[in-house]
């Protein structure tokens, strides 16, 4: 008998799109006792740049994100610390299938958890460790799945197939471009994933890789493939969380919010440093604050920082003699206050710009550019408090 797929139109009682992020795994292959959807990049665990990355897309009306029970707690903890919304925490299973099928039955099934969420017309299926999902390739998979049931991100293969023999040597190898790998997003209708899900066999649930299989083994529907971005890769491997690690402090080091103080005498000095600095980064803002006060406001904020607020205090020795006017007394004391704002997450970190002579001065106002930039991207907790000279 046909299994009943669900119509390919949305229900009477169909919301809008809802996500399911499986992060129930231990990260074996990357290794070390943290499972990685948990590891900390810049201190904010994987994971939560994932979720962050869906509740940036207002159209997406939930974001189920199902982890093991042993951390369920540590997850909770996160959605609190890092004030993500419209987020519910489902307990995983044994398998990566098993983990999204229960994603899955909180829409579907009272007893499963306290809450029976309204179902989604269309619901997304996103590894909880694939930090790098925007909301293009979303909505194209999203679209798609509406018109065709199914739709998933594919991507180029980079190494070539091939069968291995059971001796162990080569038996044959595919050619390479008549396949492609399959990344996520992956989209569906809800009936349709849902329904395959139920009828599909323990063997699919506890070895099976693949959603689109199941959803054209057991609903007969052929997923719309679409072609995703470079950065939709998977965190499998140490050198994975190496390079979101980059990625992530490379995307943060092109916001910065440049603060200069107030007088008079250096305002050449600060107005060389701005032009200096905004050819070499894209998103910028600027503010005048003593650096104090900035702390202070940042302290009062009640949103959450969720990355290392980086500070760096220029002070400018424009006196004429030679020796350095800035004494060991303020070096201590620039240090202590680096080490009691790095506990409110502030990076704090001192350029010392030494102007005597005015034909150097576009060099060591280039030089402080230069360090400014290293130290932003850099991001280096142990740097903290020091004064580098331009
Ligand atoms: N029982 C499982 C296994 C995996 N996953 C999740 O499925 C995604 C992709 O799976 P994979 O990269 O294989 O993660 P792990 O199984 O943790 O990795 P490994 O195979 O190296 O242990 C990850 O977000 C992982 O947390 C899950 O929710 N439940
Ligand atoms: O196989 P793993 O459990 O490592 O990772 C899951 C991936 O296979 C899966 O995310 C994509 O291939 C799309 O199905």
């Amino acid at each position: 008998m046909e299994p009943s797929c669900g119509s390919r139109g949305p229900g009477p009682a169909a919301a809008a799109v809802a996500a399911v992020l499986p992060a129930g795994g231990s990260g074996e292959r990357l290794g070390g006792a943290t499972p990685k959807q948990f590891c900390t990049v810049q201190g904010r665990p994987l994971v939560s740049y994932t979720v962050g990355a869906m509740e940036r897309i207002s159209w997406i009306s939930h974001i189920i994100v199902v982890v093991s029970p042993e951390n369920i707690e540590k997850m909770n903890s996160i959605v609190e610390k890092y004030g993500h919304k419209r987020v519910t925490i489902v307990r995983g299973g044994v398998t990566r299938h098993r983990s999204i099928f229960n994603g899955l039955k909180v829409f579907a099934e009272n007893n499963f958890s306290n809450q029976l969420l309204q179902k989604p017309e269309v619901v997304i299926i996103h590894d909880a460790v694939r930090p790098f999902v925007e909301e293009d390739i979303l909505s194209k998979v999203v679209m798609a799945a509406k018109d065709h049931g199914a739709a998933g991100a594919i991507r180029p293969l980079v190494s070539t197939v091939i069968a291995s023999a059971a001796d162990g040597f080569l038996d044959h190898s595919l050619e390479r471009a008549r396949y492609r790998a399959s990344e996520m997003p992956q989209a569906f209708l809800f009936d349709i994933i849902y329904e395959a899900y139920q009828q599909c066999t323990d063997y699919d649930l506890d070895y099976g890789t693949e959603c689109l299989h199941l959803a054209l083994k057991y609903c007969k529907t052929n997923a719309k493939l679409v072609e995703g971005t470079a950065d939709l890769w998977k965190v499998t491997y140490k050198r994975d969380l190496y390079a979101a690690e980059s990625i992530i402090k490379g995307n943060l080091s092109q916001q910065v919010c440049i603060i200069t103080n107030v007088k008079e005498d250096v305002a050449q000095v600060n107005f060389l440093l701005h032009e200096s600095l905004k050819s070499r980064i894209k998103d910028k803002k600027y503010a005048v604050e003593e650096t104090q006060k900035l702390v202070d406001m940042l302290e009062k904020s009640n949103t959450p920082l969720l990355y290392p607020v980086v500070l760096i205090s220029v002070h400018l020795d424009v006196s004429e003699n030679t020796s350095c006017s800035i004494g060991m007394e303020e070096l201590t004391r620039i240090k202590k206050f680096a080490r009691e704002v790095k506990k409110k997450n502030i990076l704090l970190y001192g350029i010392l710009f030494q102007y005597k002579d005015c034909l150097l001065l576009q060099e060591t106002v280039n030089s402080a550019a230069a360090l400014i930039l290293a130290l932003i991207m850099d991001r280096n907790p142990e740097l903290i408090g020091q004064l580098l000279v331009a």
